[in-house]
């Protein structure tokens, strides 16, 4: 047996690492709770899909893990270290930790590809020409690569999105955060998001969707969160949610989706 300090075998990041934790997260609007005592593990590569009832706390879960909204109580610790607690953290969260919203949020003034640009050169210092290649590669990459000169009205809302996810990765996040992704699109366009985002999720980008979309969780997920009522009420592997072998009111729920 080597000494351990001398065994370079050793790494020390296990490829199941958990990337993201959540210990108790609390968050109040005023007198309203709107978590209360979230506890979430996402390892590194894993994709977590989060549904629940309108009103359950989804979309201020994924604002308060990427420190839009601060929690209240409790820990969120990103790679070990504890983000709830130290300020400093925030711009590495905010790089590290990309985020998709239900509408879009692209800069109407800028084209596809600027919208891509922008925070490469501003936040990590990339040239135009080399950020104008990074924009390029990740249209061909959401399957949009004739796109790049396209101001987002003259683009459907799927595409849209496409570009919103396409400017998330461009700053090579540890973490994708998806709330709602599909859910302003008309149904023909939802499938062609889905598909990035599972194909990104098959890639091994440890992703977190808030979604209704159980189609794409049957395919893409590996655990499902359920949240009611501002709590975690299961966190199941995806075989045993759409198994069957979940909680009764988690089951309700997922009946009243499917059908
Ligand atoms: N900034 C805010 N000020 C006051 N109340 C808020 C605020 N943000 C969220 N809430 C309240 O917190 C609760 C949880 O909201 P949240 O948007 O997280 O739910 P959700 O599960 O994402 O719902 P939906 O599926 O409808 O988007 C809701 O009752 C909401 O009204």
């Amino acid at each position: 047996m080597p000494h351990p300090e001398h065994d370079t075998t050793r790494t020390t990041t296990r490829p199941d690492e958990l990337l993201l934790e959540m210990v108790g997260v609390e968050k109040q609007f005023g007198h309203f709770k709107a978590l209360k005592g979230c506890s979430l593990g996402v390892s590194r590569r894993e994709t977590l899909v989060l549904i629940g009832p309108s009103g359950s706390g989804k979309s201020t879960l994924l604002r308060c893990i990427n420190l839009l909204e601060p929690a209240d109580g409790g820990d969120i610790f990103f790679e070990g270290a504890n983000i709830t607690r130290d300020l400093a953290h925030a711009p590495r969260i905010r790089r590290e930790i990309g985020m998709v919203f239900q509408n879009f949020e692209l800069f109407q003034h800028l084209n596809a590809a600027q919208n891509i640009m922008l925070a490469p050169m501003k936040v990590l210092g990339l040239s135009r020409a080399d950020a104008h290649d990074v924009a390029l590669d990740l249209l061909r990459k959401v399957r949009i690569p004739d796109k790049a000169e396209a101001f987002p009205d003259e683009l459907s809302g799927g595409q849209q999105q496409r570009v919103a996810i396409a400017r998330a990765l461009a700053m090579k996040p540890k973490l994708m955060l998806y709330d709602e992704p599909t859910s302003a699109l008309d149904p023909e366009m939802i499938r062609e998001v889905l598909d990035v985002m599972a194909d990104l999720s098959a890639e091994g980008m440890t992703s977190l969707v808030v979604t209704h979309e159980m189609g794409f969780a049957r395919r893409a997920a590996d655990k499902i969160v359920f949240m009611e009522d501002g709590k975690i009420v299961e966190t199941a592997a995806s075989e045993a949610f759409f198994g069957g072998s979940v909680n009764e009111r988690a089951q309700r729920f997922l009946d009243q989706i499917l059908h």
